[in-house]
């Protein structure tokens, strides 16, 4: 797994824009080498509004949109457009404004599928076998980036501290229930189908994240501690705005918008 390497920017917005440009260009470059990308999305406060800085950007047509697997590191299991649901957030900021093949893109099963949760993380790991080839030697593609925000508690995906989520060492995808955080019953990514990324970008903007940053990049357990196991097998980034990056060495953090 790769060292992560922290990137500063001064606030959120260009946070935001930065990652989103980030994005353009290792898509761009993927495509270019492979003919096609696979791209895992997050939810959350900065995650989304990173996905509309990209469709708010000209570049974004830089990108091959048809040639684009775009999939979800975790969901809320609520109905297909609950205003809760991380894919609704993700069509509204992004997916509604550019030309994605709709047969690639992938969201993880709602509760109006008439599928359990255990049943709906079952079908999402077998969609994701699918569609895995032999040289990525696992049962998930070798997702291109994979974004994930954190919360405070240093959750990542729907991985929560102490949760048995957090101990799946085997299947890709697995139901979340009793969430600390609302709603309560969700699906996620594991550890396993989350590390078999090329690149794992943490995306984090606000006070309320320093703590869990600082945790997350000082050798913490995974277990209390998720996003200290959010590591991708060539590159990991911790993409901060100045507020989230308040409790880690400045020797850490690279500043790059002054
Ligand atoms: O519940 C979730 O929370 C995290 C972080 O969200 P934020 O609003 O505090 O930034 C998010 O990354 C995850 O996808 C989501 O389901």
């Amino acid at each position: 797994m790769s060292v992560p390497t922290v990137i500063v920017h001064r606030d959120a917005e260009v946070l935001a824009q930065a990652v989103a440009a980030r994005l353009i260009t290792r898509l761009v470059d993927t495509q270019a080498a492979r003919g096609s990308a696979h791209l895992v999305l997050t939810g959350g406060g900065i995650g989304i509004a990173t996905l509309a800085a990209l469709a708010a950007t000209p570049a974004r047509d830089a990108i091959d949109w048809r040639s684009l697997d775009i999939w979800w590191g975790d969901e809320r299991f609520r109905p297909s457009g609950d205003p809760e649901r991380n894919e609704t957030g993700a069509r509204e900021a992004l997916l509604d404004h550019v030309d994605v093949d709709p047969g690639r893109v992938h969201p993880m099963p709602g509760s109006d599928s008439g599928l359990t949760p255990e049943e709906a993380a079952e079908a999402y790991a077998a969609e994701l076998a699918a569609a895995a080839r032999p040289e990525d030697h696992g049962p998930v593609p070798s997702f291109d980036v994979l974004l994930l925000g954190i919360g405070p508690d240093a959750h990542v995906a729907s991985l929560f501290p102490g949760q048995p989520a957090v101990y799946e060492e085997d299947r890709p995808v697995v139901a979340v229930h009793g969430a600390p955080k609302p709603p309560p019953t969700r699906l996620s990514l594991t550890f396993p189908a989350i590390q078999a990324a090329r690149e794992v970008w943490v995306i984090a903007a606000g006070a309320e994240k320093a703590q869990a940053v600082w945790l997350a990049l000082s050798g913490a357990g995974p277990y209390q501690v998720p996003a200290a196991a959010a590591r991708g097998r060539q590159r990991t980034m911790f993409l901060l705005d100045r507020a989230a990056a308040a409790k880690i060495p400045p020797s850490l953090g690279r500043i790059a918008s002054p």
